[in-house]
């Protein structure tokens, strides 16, 4: 599918995609998840460099599923860079494996974590405390309408837009019909990093404002298999060793 010109990836072909790359494609979703949650890291460091001085504070939302994986892992990363801080908002934990490794992680870094909704609004009230805001909340399963708590968490977000940091989207702005676009909540993010191919909401986040911010990461799929799903067009946009790229 052709949107905003660039090739698009449905939710339906995202989930196969996904699904071939660890079955017949023989990755990990280990593997995969630290380099899309690389990705994410280095768009946000090319687009939103730290300023000096103190380490620059990023809320990271942490949804239940994989998008939530990617969050952790770059948060990891921007802490190991020295010169972010970020801490969490993780509501709904999983007991996988995978998932208690990424938190173990984060905690040996001494990342700090926000236990209540409450938590997360006083320390966005507290006026340019927080530079800069993670939504990895939901990606490519994401099924509207959103449920609590994150339906009043992205409510907040909304109205306090102009007042609070930037919000960089995982993937889908949270909230978002991945195929569809806008619902009636809207995470206002000012920038999206599509992974491994935009999906059809993207043109629509493109189209809504001319200051929005594309990125696209996850560079792990082949020549075959972006032909497979035509979105050719969109790996080759990648050069030489580039793990993310502007679009
Ligand atoms: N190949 C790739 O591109 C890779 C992408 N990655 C990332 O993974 C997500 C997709 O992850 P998945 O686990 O399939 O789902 P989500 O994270 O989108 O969310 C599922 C999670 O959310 C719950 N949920 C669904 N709808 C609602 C709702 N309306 N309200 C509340 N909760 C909801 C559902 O129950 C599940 O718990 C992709 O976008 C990328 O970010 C991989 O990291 C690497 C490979
Ligand atoms: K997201």
């Amino acid at each position: 599918m052709i949107k905003a010109g660039f090739k698009t990836l449905s939710a339906k072909s995202a989930a196969q995609l996904d699904g071939e790359l660890m079955s017949t494609g023989a990755f990990s979703i280990d593997q995969l998840m630290e380099l899309a949650g690389l990705a994410v890291a280095k768009a946000i460091y090319k687009q939103y460099p730290p300023s000096t001085g103190t380490p620059n504070k990023v809320l990271v939302l942490v949804g239940p599923g994989n998008n939530g994986g990617d969050g952790l892992v770059a948060a990891r990363h921007l802490k190991t860079w020295g010169s972010y801080d970020p801490v969490l908002y993780y509501p709904k934990k999983t007991s996988n494996q995978l998932y208690s490794n990424l938190v173990k992680q984060l905690q040996d870094l001494q990342v700090g974590e926000l236990q209540t909704l409450e938590e997360v609004k006083a320390l966005l009230n507290n006026k340019g405390e927080v530079k800069l805001i993670i939504d990895s909340l939901f990606g490519f399963s994401f099924k509207p309408p959103i449920r609590e708590p994150f339906k009043d968490l992205i409510s907040f977000l909304s109205v306090n837009h102009d007042k609070i940091a930037p919000v960089v989207a995982v993937d889908i702005p949270s909230g978002w019909d991945v195929d569809q676009g806008p619902t009636d909540i809207d995470i206002n993010a000012s920038m999206l990093i599509s992974l491994t191919a935009p999906k059809p909401c993207a043109a629509r986040f493109v189209e809504s404002g001319k200051d929005k911010v594309h990125y696209l990461g996850g560079r792990f799929i082949n020549k075959e298999i972006a032909k497979k799903y035509d979105i050719e067009d969109i790996i080759d946009k990648y050069k030489n060793d580039d793990l993310i790229v502007k679009l």
